[in-house]
């Protein structure tokens, strides 16, 4: 649905060139809730702008839906760019206009007729649950209440993609859980492609099918949540699990365990009874992600670890990625 080809977007900033996007390839599919992660700085939003053409890449190519945006005109993108929904963290609402003014203003700009202005506009409000709130003015909202407005509004021109820059960021934890919630409805009701950018790993945890972190302008880990974190080393499992500072053990080796989908969960009973070994829980994370548990356990062992290549092969072999740290 989305594919982004060689980008590199650089900006020259009091005498001095920033590279914020690198050289990035992306493929985000069909109906997917693609999250693209990373500290401040890292590119994500430039990356986001590129996708849209808001900003124009120094170098690469775009193309959503089959239309390759990069290369055409400015007015042939603009009519292109409607099939793009986008939602920004502070709403960017009109405060002189209702929330039903507000959704009407993005069918007017798109050309739509004033006759069939209300009928949308209802049924845009409706379709985000806030038919009740037409009225209102964005100072009289909530948070959640205005996002949902921004997020009505972005589905004006019947997107089959939607952006997000950071749309939770400014909203406390429930309604950033509502919010989320509305995003995933959306991606299966209407087949909405969703690209979000983020730094929260909430938001992976409750609405990415795919992830990819980016740091320095470069993606540096990439593709479906579950392959991720099932992968040894995996950035994506250390960050959607933290398991803190490694407590010092003397005579002890510490293994951190990752739980996919598929992995023998009761691994540590199955050790003890097999090794003889007394394995100890000291530290974990572990959620159900997408229906399947997932997580991070940290168990020791007691003696050195050139001691434990059996219970080591035996993990490996079961599927649970494991990673010595100490
Ligand atoms: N218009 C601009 N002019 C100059 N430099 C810019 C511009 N936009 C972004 N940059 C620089 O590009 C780099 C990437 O910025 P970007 O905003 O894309 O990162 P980000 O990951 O979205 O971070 P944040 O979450 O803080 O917005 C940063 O070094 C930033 O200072």
């Amino acid at each position: 649905m989305i594919r982004i080809e060689g980008l590199r977007k650089t900006f020259r900033s009091r005498g001095r060139t920033v590279t914020a996007v690198d050289n990035v390839d992306l493929t985000v599919r069909d109906g997917e809730v693609f999250g693209v992660v990373g500290r401040s700085g890292a590119g994500k939003s430039t990356l986001l702008r590129c996708v849209n053409l808001l900003e124009r890449p120094d170098t690469g190519t775009i193309t959503v839906d089959g239309v390759e945006l990069s290369a055409l005109r400015e007015d042939k993108l603009r009519t292109a760019r409607q099939r793009i929904g986008m939602v920004h963290q502070h709403f960017a609402l009109l405060s002189s206009r209702t929330a039903a003014g507000n959704v009407a203003f993005a069918l007017e700009v798109m050309g739509v007729p004033r006759g069939e202005r209300a009928t949308r506009v209802r049924e845009l409000l409706d379709l985000v649950g806030l038919a009740d709130r037409a009225n209102s003015y964005p100072a009289q909202l909530s948070g959640g209440q205005k996002q949902r407005v921004g997020i009505a509004r972005a589905l004006a021109g019947r997107p089959r993609v939607l952006l997000s820059d950071e749309a939770t960021s400014a909203l406390d934890p429930e309604t950033t859980a509502a919010t989320l919630a509305l995003l995933r409805e959306l991606n299966q009701r209407l087949g909405l492609t969703i690209l979000l950018i983020t730094h929260e790993m909430d938001v992976v945890k409750r609405l990415c099918d795919s992830v990819a972190i980016m740091r320095d302008g470069r993606i540096v880990e990439s593709g479906p949540v579950p392959e991720l974190i099932a992968r040894p080393d995996s950035e994506l499992a250390r960050d959607l699990f933290p398991l803190g500072p490694v407590p010092e053990l003397p005579d002890t080796t510490i293994l951190d365990v990752t739980l996919t989908g598929t992995a023998d969960e009761s691994f540590v009973a199955t050790l003890s009874r097999r090794y003889d070994l007394d394995v100890r829980i000291i530290g974990g994370a572990v959620e159900t992600l997408a229906g399947t548990r997932a997580g991070r356990l940290r168990v020791a062992l007691p003696g050195a670890a050139e001691q434990h290549e059996g219970p080591l092969r035996h993990l490996r072999d079961a599927g649970l990625p494991v990673e010595v740290v100490r």
